[in-house]
């Protein structure tokens, strides 16, 4: 039998994509079908899919569903024009992470070949995924163990990067498993990552699944916990990271690394190259998604606040490549200081 990260966190099966509904986790081990783009747009939208890597790869499988339902004889018609129109309105559900508009836009690239072509390069993409992810992690331990000498190591890890987030064992958790798998890790502080508390449900449950010791944190604790010295590195993810290596990434990212650099504990990003976006030099000039209000103003559906009460509900902040200690992805470890426009 297969361990749980040997699985695909999201799958092609019988014309539509099969994914863990990550809304439900950690109560309810709950399959997710999209059979339509729509499907997996409201998907992304209210992530039941999310991670950079994962809505990328979502984002391509649904231009396959596209281009079955619009280039095949007996579907609903409308050609390759209507097949750009969708994959248009896919890459925009999410604006932050570049790997959505990357994968649509690969995926898209195979149109002319027809829908099978489309899905070979979708379902290419996840196999290549979980390959990038285990050239990473490789990379990435080596840059822990560099940097930080003493064991067993503490970690701080913020927002979920595992195997949900991905198509394999993930980025920054990933690379916790592995050094946890090597006997290194004596505590993961995982940051609860408020609102939807992403690393309190899924990456505590990640964690959980793989037997690794842990606690949540609140998110307004962690600076705290590197005073008092339970964190000797901070990992954590990325949703887009411009040419000079400016990172966005979950909303709290940014004060982790504040409080780390005050700290002098390393703050490692650990990403694929389809997270970089060139074409951006200064990280203020990426897009951040605001959310509604709702997801701060009200907890488990009952309101918390006054009635009327407005919310500031960035997803993601940018961390400058000043405060960062080290980018890694497949292709090895950059020290942010190497990494310029
Ligand atoms: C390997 S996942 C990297 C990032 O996508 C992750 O750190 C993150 O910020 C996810 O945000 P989310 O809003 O949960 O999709």
């Amino acid at each position: 039998m297969s361990k749980p990260s040997d699985q695909p966190s999201l799958r092609w099966d019988d014309n539509a994509i099969v994914t863990l509904d990550q809304r439900a986790l950690p109560h309810e081990r709950r399959l997710l079908r999209l059979d339509t783009v729509d499907d997996v747009i409201t998907a992304i939208t209210t992530l039941a899919v999310r991670g950079a890597p994962s809505i990328g790869l979502a984002g391509a499988l649904g231009v396959a569903l596209s281009a079955y339902a619009h280039c095949l004889p007996g579907g609903t018609g409308g050609g390759q024009a209507a097949v750009r129109a969708d994959a248009r309105r896919l890459a925009a559900a999410r604006p932050t992470a570049v790997n959505l508009a990357w994968a649509v836009e690969r995926a898209v690239g195979r149109l002319a070949d027809g829908p099978d072509a489309v899905l070979a390069e979708a379902t290419a993409m996840i196999d290549e995924d979980r390959t990038v992810n285990r050239q990473m992690v490789a990379h990435a331990v080596r840059a822990v163990r560099d940097r930080c000498p003493q064991r067993p190591l503490r970690l701080l890890t913020h927002c979920n990067t595992g195997r949900l987030a991905t198509a394999a064992v993930g980025t920054a958790l990933g690379t916790i498993l592995a050094l946890a798998d090597a006997g290194e890790v004596t505590e993961v502080l995982v940051d609860e990552t408020r609102p939807l508390l992403q690393g309190a449900r899924l990456t505590a449950w990640e964690l959980a699944e793989a037997g690794v010791p842990h606690r949540v944190c609140i998110d307004s604790a962690a600076a705290a916990a590197m005073r008092q010295g339970l964190v000797d590195c901070v990992l954590v993810g990325a949703d887009r990271i411009t040419a000079r290596g400016d990172v966005a990434n979950k909303i709290g990212t940014y004060g982790l690394a504040i409080a780390a650099a005050h700290h002098g504990i390393p703050f490692i990003v650990v990403a694929p190259e389809s997270s970089w976006d060139r074409s951006l030099a200064d990280g203020r000039d990426i897009v951040i998604e605001e959310r509604a209000a709702d997801e701060v103003t009200s907890y488990g559906g009952v309101r918390t606040t006054p009635r009327g009460t407005r919310a500031y509900n960035p997803a993601f902040d940018v961390t400058p490549v000043s405060l960062i200690t080290a980018i890694v992805s497949e292709h090895g470890v950059h020290h942010a200081s190497e990494v310029t426009a």
